[in-house]
């Protein structure tokens, strides 16, 4: 049966790929497992139909017959986790370590203009949650040293976590790392990258008449 993932019909990153409907995308393209696409609008994010897949009204969700997942940390494929039972448990702390400990700090960072832009402590703000990004950065390059990824074969904490930097696009903060640097980029020149990527960009265009 083919699963249907939900996406915005018109996402604010501007195909860039980095709302979470990119790393269910890139998931199943990992595994070749071809996806259905349901494209909501904002409005219809927080209508009865959908809050019935998400409770928070958000993308993305995974449909398959009468499975609904949202949470695009648990809908990972079962194919992107080493069969390995230790492996399998390593890779499930990575994607933990990528969304609990790693991604926080950098989703403040983000959204600190935006909930706190008037407020006089902004400005003292930033810099300490770009000190605290690093304390994360420091110690993941540590870890990583020269590896190719995080523990022997590419999983599903090697996707979350390069996912995860790509947040600090343009921050000027990973560059900093030059191995987590090439870490990203090694995900992103995954052949199931880019067709993950090229596919949500394909959505922006057709929105955006481009
Ligand atoms: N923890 C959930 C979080 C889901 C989530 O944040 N969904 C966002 C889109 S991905 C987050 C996101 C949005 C936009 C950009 N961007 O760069 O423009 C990046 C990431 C959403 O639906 N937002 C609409 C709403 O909450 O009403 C998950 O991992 O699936």
């Amino acid at each position: 049966m083919t699963p249907t993932i939900t996406a915005f019909e018109a996402s604010p990153d501007q195909g860039q790929g980095l709302a979470r409907d990119m790393r269910v995308r890139w998931a199943l393209e990992e595994v070749g497992q071809p996806y259905e696409v349901r494209l909501v609008s904002f409005k219809a994010m927080k209508l009865s139909a959908h809050l019935a897949r998400h409770p928070y009204g958000q993308i993305p969700t995974y449909e398959e017959g009468d499975l609904v997942l949202f949470e695009s940390g648990s809908i990972i494929h079962a194919g992107l986790l080493p069969s390995e039972a230790n492996a399998r448990a390593r890779a499930i702390t990575w994607m933990f370590a990528a969304l609990n400990t790693v991604e926080p700090p950098i989703v403040e960072l983000e959204q600190a203009p935006f909930v706190e832009g008037d407020k006089p402590w902004l400005e003292e703000r930033i810099p300490m949650l770009k000190d605290r990004i690093r304390v994360r950065m420091d110690q993941l390059s540590n870890r990583l040293g020269d590896a190719e990824w995080l523990d022997g074969d590419f999983s599903a904490g090697d996707l979350m976590m390069v996912m995860v930097l790509r947040r600090l696009e343009g921050d000027g903060i990973v560059e900093d790392y030059p191995n987590l640097a090439a870490y990203v980029a090694r995900g992103q020149a995954r052949p199931a990258y880019r067709r993950a990527y090229d596919a949500q960009l394909a959505v922006f265009k057709a929105a955006s008449g481009g």
